[in-house]
């Protein structure tokens, strides 16, 4: 493999296997049978803020171990920490191990990193936080959103904020078929139903500007800018607004605020990934010819979807529902 391709392997694929040949001979290092497992809450160039056993009150900050070698570690990640792990300002632990994922979600290539990488590892849900007026709701971002959901492994909540202006219905309506929590909030009222579905969870909130997320995470979080300044701070100075913080909410679990990502990734997403989403529809889809995209005709004219629908597996409305989450993979829907 040419160093080329090495780059364009996203490094959440590559897979650390301990065999006998990669045990480490030093005794200085044997196998960090002394590690401690934390949650990395906050990246920051270079240095990983780490909340030891996912406490909030123990956090830590470490460097990356050499061994460690191309291996992302992102906000989210389960990851093992030796060395000083005391906490005491300017002391760094050593982050020597990164567990699989259980989710992924990636934001686009864009002009300052031509690769899709993986911002937040191993949320449950995305929070997609919507707007009902100033600015309009726009049912391509929050299909966007669905895809990488699904795709992703997160299990989608659909926030739908600034109630006081105008009404949720049509928005609900139009994804009825998906079987998608939604939330009405507004900034008048408390967040209680938010709050209940957040607890004891990690979730990462996404949602574009001006839609009312920070005073969401702010009535979730009360802490929520001292905390943000805490965790991104990592004891080199500035906080860098961009990047995703973990904010630990007041009864347990995690809100991840995702300020840098005004996209996702869907390049690297197959039609096969959102239909897998889709109970009813999957199975039907193993009929379908080799490629198919199941968008139906004229894409896809040999799909045979439909037969879902005649066979009572699902509704019509929930085939037009994947078959514009396809679209909009396909970037065939208006960008928002
Ligand atoms: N009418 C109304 N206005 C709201 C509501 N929630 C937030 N706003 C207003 O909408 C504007 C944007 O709110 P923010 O919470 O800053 O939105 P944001 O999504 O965090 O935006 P950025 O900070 O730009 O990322 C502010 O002027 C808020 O006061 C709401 O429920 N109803
Ligand atoms: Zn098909």
């Amino acid at each position: 493999m040419s160093r080329g391709d090495w780059r364009r392997l996203d490094e959440s694929d590559v897979r650390v296997r301990p065999g006998k040949g990669s045990r480490p001979r030093s005794k200085r290092r044997p196998e960090h049978a002394d590690a401690e497992r934390a949650m990395v809450v906050g990246v920051d160039r270079g240095r990983w803020t780490c909340a030891l056993d996912g406490d909030p009150d123990r956090l830590v900050t470490a460097m990356r171990a050499r061994e460690m070698g191309r291996t992302s570690v992102v906000i989210g990640d389960q990851v093992e920490l030796v060395g000083d792990t005391s906490g005491t300002p300017d002391t760094l632990s050593r982050l020597v191990r990164r567990a699989d994922r259980t989710s992924v979600l990636r934001r686009t290539a864009d002009d300052t990193d031509p690769f899709e990488r993986v911002v937040v590892a191993n949320a449950e849900q995305l929070v997609i936080v919507t707007a009902l007026a100033d600015p309009p709701p726009r049912s391509g971002f929050i299909d966007r959103c669905l895809v990488a959901a699904y795709a992703g492994g997160l299990a989608p909540v659909l926030c739908l904020t600034k109630s006081d202006l105008a009404g949720p219905e049509e928005l609900i309506a139009t994804y009825a078929e998906l079987d998608l929590p939604v939330l009405v909030t507004r900034s008048d009222e408390e967040p209680t139903e938010l709050a209940e579905r957040l607890d004891n969870r990690v979730s990462a909130l996404v949602g574009h500007s001006g839609v009312g997320k920070s005073t969401l995470v702010n009535k979730l979080v009360p802490d929520a800018n001292r905390l943000t300044g805490v965790v991104s701070a990592v004891g080199k100075g500035r906080h860098t607004s961009t990047s995703a913080v973990a904010l630990p909410l007041p009864e347990g679990g995690w809100v991840v605020d995702t300020p840098g990502i005004r996209s996702f990734g869907l390049a690297h997403i197959t039609p096969n990934d959102i239909v897998a989403a889709f109970p009813g529809l999957a199975e039907t889809a193993e009929e379908c010819p080799p490629g198919c995209g199941h968008r139906g005709a004229p894409e896809d004219p040999d799909c045979v979807l439909e037969n879902a629908v005649t066979e009572g597996l699902a509704t019509e409305g929930r085939l037009l529902s994947l078959r514009r989450l396809l679209a909009s993979r396909a970037g065939t829907v208006e960008e928002y």
